[in-house]
């Protein structure tokens, strides 16, 4: 099995921009959502994505995200890929693509096998499908370090390109890739040391971790 590819999600910082491009991570993942820990004002957006250049994808993170917010954030940020992480519906994901000319990834919450077999509904409008664990209402809709029952996934038939979040950390993160076959890992608690801090250390475990699975 090839290594899976590896986003580190939720970089906010040129030192820990630099400590992912050194893990050789495969995409990077700017968060574009003001009520996270994690958000990178559009302010900041441009000098990081000058630091990834030729390094790493960018991945601009959006939560129901209007139409001027993507546009400032594709610019800003030079994205190479939008993920929808909120209640976007497919017509919407492919709208986007259409209008951006990028690739669009859809997060699925996932809690139980119907919400695995609910992603059927983004086969053909999204260019990837993220599993995330499906977080408690009132609180981010991604981002909070938690981990859904892998085995769910035993019933994905894997009829598009897809990926793995929730929960993920350098010590899990090899036996999530060997029992899902993920050919995609993203992590972004699993390499903080408190919310929105991340640890250098953490990413470059994390990315070895995955490779070494
Ligand atoms: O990271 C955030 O703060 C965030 C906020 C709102 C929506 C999504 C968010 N993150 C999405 C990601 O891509 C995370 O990497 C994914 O949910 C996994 O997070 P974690 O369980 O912390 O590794």
């Amino acid at each position: 099995m090839p290594a899976p590819a590896i986003k580190i999600c939720g970089v906010t910082t040129p030192a820990i921009l630099d400590a992912v491009i050194a893990a050789r991570a495969d995409h990077v993942g700017f968060v574009f959502f003001a009520k996270s820990p994690r958000h990178v004002p559009l302010r900041d957006a441009p000098a990081l994505a000058a630091r990834t250049e030729g390094h790493v994808s960018r991945v601009g993170l959006f939560v129901d995200a209007d139409d001027a917010m993507i546009a400032e954030a594709v610019a800003a940020a030079r994205l190479d890929v939008l993920q929808l992480h909120g209640e976007e519906s497919p017509e919407r994901a492919a709208q986007l693509r259409a209008r951006h000319g990028l690739p669009v990834w859809k997060a699925v919450p996932v809690a139980s096998a119907a919400d695995v077999a609910r992603a059927a509904a983004w086969v053909g409008a999204v260019d990837l499908i993220l599993f995330d664990a499906k977080t408690p209402k009132g609180t981010l809709p991604g981002g909070m370090g938690l981990a859904f029952d892998w085995s769910l996934l035993a019933g994905w038939k894997a009829r598009a390109p897809w990926g793995l979040a929730g929960g993920l950390n350098p010590a899990n993160v090899a036996e999530a890739v060997r029992l899902t076959g993920a050919p995609l890992v993203d992590t972004s608690s699993g390499v903080e040391s408190a919310p929105g801090v991340k640890d250098a250390g953490l990413v470059a475990a994390f990315c070895a971790a995955a490779r070494a699975a």
